[in-house]
């Protein structure tokens, strides 16, 4: 049984990718049950890399209630929504073309503003504070789940290690025209609405992201983009790994029955 304190990070690290993949369906499935029945509606924000491909365990699963759901992008590409390096075409490929999601519940950028990052920045804001704003005049969103990946590097959505972005306390939603991995412009949201939302989970497999996840995790004081995901109270973090990825990790594993 893993023992740390109330709140800290909970890792699950699993055989091998289909192990997540189980796992992580399970583990979303039951946090949109909590959220139907609290509420009616399910929030969740989306990242790119290397995560839409392992929400397949949610494709033809009776539990998921697809009309209820409501689908933001934690980070995404300045580009068009069918160009390779979008997110949402990576999210649309592998999960919303094979589910009955209302395509207007699945909120991408406003591509009439590409050339204009910082009036598509504000646009999708603005999507957000019309999701949240209104209802709870919230400073900051409360997602029922934000799903994050992180790069060999440490970045997580497209806050990367050492940029001024990391430091941005006020907007929801920021912009990037430099990213150190392409495509230089992309969106991203802020760590304040990371950090608010009620769970979120990281996903990651496989060896090259070794060194980096037993740093986020065993040193998190090092201060990488990654160990700053810390939601507030009573939001929760969660990490589903596999056992390659977790092969240098010292920090308590909990055992993977989500
Ligand atoms: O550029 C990005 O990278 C991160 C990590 O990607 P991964 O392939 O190493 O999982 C991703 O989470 C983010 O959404 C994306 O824009």
């Amino acid at each position: 049984m893993a023992h740390h304190a109330p709140h800290a990070p909970i890792l699950f690290s699993f055989r091998n990718v289909d192990g997540i993949v189980g796992g992580l369906a399970s583990f979303i499935t039951k946090a949109q049950k909590e959220s139907l029945d609290k509420k009616g509606r399910f929030t969740i924000a989306l990242s790119g890399g290397s995560l839409p491909k392992m929400l397949s365990g949610l494709i033809g699963n009776p539990a998921v209630k697809w009309d209820k759901w409501h689908v933001y992008y934690a980070d995404e590409r300045v580009v068009p929504l069918d160009h390779p390096d979008s997110n949402h075409l990576a999210c649309t490929n592998e999960l919303f073309s094979k589910v009955p999601i209302p395509v207007s519940q699945i909120h991408t950028i406003d591509t009439d503003l590409l050339n204009d990052i910082e009036e598509l920045c504000d646009a999708y804001e603005k999507e957000l504070i019309r999701e949240f704003a209104q209802k709870d005049a919230a400073r900051f969103p409360v997602f029922d789940l934000i799903l994050l990946g992180m790069g060999p590097d440490g970045h997580t959505v497209s806050l990367f290690p050492g940029h001024e972005l990391l430091a941005e306390d006020d907007r929801w939603v920021a912009y990037i025209e430099d990213s150190p991995k392409p495509p230089a412009k992309r969106i991203t949201f802020t760590f304040p609405v990371i950090n608010h939302a009620a769970r979120v989970a990281f996903v990651a497999h496989g060896e090259e992201k070794q060194d980096v996840l037993s740093e986020v995790l065993d040193d998190p004081e090092t201060g990488l983009p990654a160990a700053r995901v810390r939601p507030a109270h009573p939001g929760q973090l969660y990490w589903f790994v596999d056992d390659a990825a977790a092969a240098k990790v010292k920090y308590p594993r909990t055992p993977t029955k989500v």
